[in-house]
């Protein structure tokens, strides 16, 4: 997001980053909506804001990176534009060009737009002027009027990422496959029912009690989104070890009970199901394999499956592509472990985050970047062992506990 006074150069930022980017960068300015398309007023309760928002995250949603433009003043724009933030499930940027006074008027008399300027005069850009209008909770980054066009342009690129990854959406694949050279094997897949169990009986145990970092967002009651076999902890300890230094994994989440992974799989299958009515039974089950394991082999609820991504020294998540847990759809198949639509920095992110785990001994889901397990049926085929160790398994009750 972009904000400052009138003539602060919002737009020429905006363009630019475009300009650079290429296709994939939707640019929201509010001029535009409120002067072009709705020719109201700046109030606190216009039109605009709502129309703002919504396009905004129609955009998101359709997979294009977004640029929120325009003097947007605090006071009437701050709830909408921090609902954005929060709601927005990748990485949100804000800044704040701050530019004297003297200096907009001087930038405002050299636009070319006669009609432009005649209508918008030196008076109204006083009468509108509001002096370094932030936004609360230090949401923004504020862009000295000293930072010439280009050096605004290249800071921002750097810190949101976008210097060089390519437009969105991707090239169309098929959607159940990886590419020509590297077919996806997907958990629906003959063969990896049929790889046969050979219960080890390992006890499942918690890695909070490890020193791992965990992430909140899956906790249940129980803890259960916390739980490991033994040997996966024992893995997961070696994949932190061979990690750079400043980086680090985020623990997602573990064990799944295997009534959570029903409803998993019957609620995205009923989701593919609404968008393509089309589908047979058995494209609906492959498709919904993608994102989440049939029940009957699930990894999670064997014990055997983490989520895991990378995080900083400090523990702030690092940018792998995609949010962890993004479907396909969402994501455009960005969430493919081996996706051409991320930036240069996420690919490096998930080749660390690969190379530990695989190194370790986990095996990742090609559909999902931050999908691993060890000993379980998928591992064991794609692996050509003969049999998995690890199959469902129940975690202990507390004592005392309801059933
Ligand atoms: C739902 C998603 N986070 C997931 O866990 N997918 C894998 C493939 C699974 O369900 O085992």
């Amino acid at each position: 997001m972009i904000r400052g006074n009138s003539a602060s150069g919002k737009s020429s930022v905006a363009q630019g980053l475009r300009d650079h980017y290429g296709r994939g960068i939707a640019i929201v300015g509010q001029d535009v909506i409120r002067r072009n398309v709705l020719r109201e007023h700046d109030t606190a309760r216009g039109a605009n804001i709502a129309l703002l928002s919504t396009i905004a995250r129609a955009a998101l949603d359709a997979g294009f990176h977004v640029v929120l433009e325009g003097i947007l003043y605090a006071d009437r724009y701050s709830h909408m534009v921090t609902s954005l933030v929060r709601d927005h499930r990748g990485s949100s940027h804000c800044y704040y060009l701050d530019v004297p006074l003297e200096a907009t008027l001087v930038r405002h008399a050299s636009k070319a737009d006669a009609a432009y300027l005649e209508q918008v005069t030196d008076s109204h850009l006083a009468s509108w002027y509001r002096e370094l209008d932030l936004l609360p909770s230090g949401l923004e980054t504020v862009i000295p009027a000293a930072s010439t066009l280009q050096d605004t342009i290249a800071g921002i690129l750097r810190e949101t990422d976008l210097t060089s990854a390519s437009p969105v959406p991707p090239p169309q694949c098929k959607s159940s496959q990886g590419d020509a050279m590297n077919p996806l094997v997907l958990m629906s897949d003959p063969r990896v029912a049929a790889i046969p169990v050979r219960e080890c009986g390992e006890p499942l145990v918690d890695v909070r009690d490890h020193g791992f970092r965990v992430d909140p967002r899956k906790q249940d009651p129980l803890g259960a989104f916390a739980h490991v076999r033994e040997g996966v902890l024992a893995r997961l300890k070696q994949a932190r070890s061979l990690l750079p230094a400043g980086t680090d994994l985020l623990f997602i989440e573990g064990y799944r009970p295997l009534a959570l992974q029903q409803r998993y799989f019957t609620e995205y299958r009923d989701e593919l199901a609404a968008a393509h009515p089309d589908w047979t039974a058995e494209e609906l089950h492959q498709n919904a394999s993608r994102y989440v394991s049939p029940p009957e082999i699930a990894p999670h609820s064997a014990g055997a499956a983490v989520d895991v991504t990378l995080a900083d020294q400090d523990g702030h998540e690092l940018n792998l592509g995609t949010r962890v847990n993004a479907s396909p759809e969402e994501s455009y198949r960005a969430c493919f472990t081996h996706a051409t639509n991320i930036s240069d920095r996420a690919r490096h992110h998930r080749t660390l985050l690969l190379n530990a785990m695989e190194s370790a001994g986990f095996t990742n889901y090609g559909t999902e970047f931050w999908h691993f397990s060890a000993a379980d049926r998928y591992h064991a085929l794609m692996r050509q062992e003969p049999h998995a160790r690890y199959g469902p398994i129940q975690l202990a009750q507390p004592a005392g506990s309801a059933t």
